[in-house]
């Protein structure tokens, strides 16, 4: 049963609806039900995104992770494909309650999630691209309850979300690119080779930092999102000194420290 809990990626999961309540507060909408709500709409819907993606990775995965639930046969395939679309249902009717953009979006960010694990994953910058929008997205489903006004408050945090991200799937691309040369992905540094990739994995990264100096968020916010800020250039040092793997993880604990620092902004702003 564990397996099942470990194939959402739980702590993904988390973050995604922490970045979904940020949203909500950076809208002004301080309602717990809704919160509730939103939360549980992404931790579902991002948790079937994780299963759909082992599901369909799970031939690469026995390469690069067979430690994972699929490859290391605790949890069937077609266990795994049924188990997520029940999620992404649930997830759905979930984001139905908070009305119809944040169903929209739902339906939308579920569908993305399906077709980046079943096909877009293997094209170049199109699944970077489909995951760092989808990171972002967060931001945007939290603040859709307050309409369209609540969606543009968070461009900021969806902009930041988005650069770091395609730093961090470029620099997974460097990680992954054994498996992925066999398994037959076309990702960017196949392509373009790991310098290119690395360099325009540190160019996202340093507009992140940029980006993330213009949020009007106030001075805490400041304070807490320098700190992520420095996690972001450790990153793209290590990125340009062929440490992709290290790279990837100094830009997710970033991400926790980043929400950390809206968090601090929408509450205290
Ligand atoms: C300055 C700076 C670092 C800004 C970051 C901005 C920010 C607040 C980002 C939050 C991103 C967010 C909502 C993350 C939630 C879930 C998540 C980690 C999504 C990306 O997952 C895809 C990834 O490829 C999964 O791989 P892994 O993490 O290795 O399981
Ligand atoms: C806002 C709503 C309703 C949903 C958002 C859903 C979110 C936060 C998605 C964020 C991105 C995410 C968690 C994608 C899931 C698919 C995934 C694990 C992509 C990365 O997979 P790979 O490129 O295969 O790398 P690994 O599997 O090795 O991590
Ligand atoms: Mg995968």
């Amino acid at each position: 049963m564990l397996a099942f809990w470990e194939i959402l990626r739980p702590f993904n999961c988390l973050m995604a609806s922490a970045a979904a309540i940020i949203g909500l507060l950076i809208a002004m909408v301080q309602d717990m039900h809704a919160a509730l709500i939103i939360a549980g709409a992404v931790f579902l819907i991002t948790g079937a995104g994780n299963v759909i993606n082992d599901y369909y990775d799970r031939q690469i995965d026995a390469i690069n992770r067979p430690d994972r639930p699929i490859p290391s046969k605790r949890v069937r395939p077609q266990t795994a494909f049924y188990y997520s679309i029940a999620l992404f249902a649930a997830g759905c009717i979930l984001a139905g309650l908070a009305g119809r953009i944040c169903l929209a979006i739902a339906a939308f960010n579920s569908l993305l999630l399906f077709f980046y694990a079943r096909n877009l994953k293997a094209t170049p910058i199109l699944g970077n691209l489909s995951v760092s929008y989808l990171t972002g997205s967060t931001f945007l489903f939290g603040g859709a309850v307050a309409g369209f006004m609540g969606i543009l408050a968070n461009q900021v945090p969806f902009g930041l979300s988005f650069l770091a991200s395609m730093s961090r799937e470029i620099a997974k691309d460097i990680e992954d690119m054994v498996g992925d040369q066999q398994g037959g992905a076309r990702t960017l540094p196949i392509l373009a080779g790991e310098r290119a990739a690395a360099a325009l994995a540190g160019l996202f990264g340093v507009a992140g930092v940029a980006l993330s100096l213009l949020a009007p968020f106030g001075r805490l916010y400041l304070l807490i999102v320098a700190v992520a800020d420095l996690l972001l250039l450790l990153s793209v040092y290590k990125v340009i000194r062929k440490d992709a793997a290290g790279s990837q993880k100094a830009i997710k604990k970033g991400m926790a420290v980043a929400l950390l620092a809206f968090l601090a902004g929408a509450l205290l702003s």
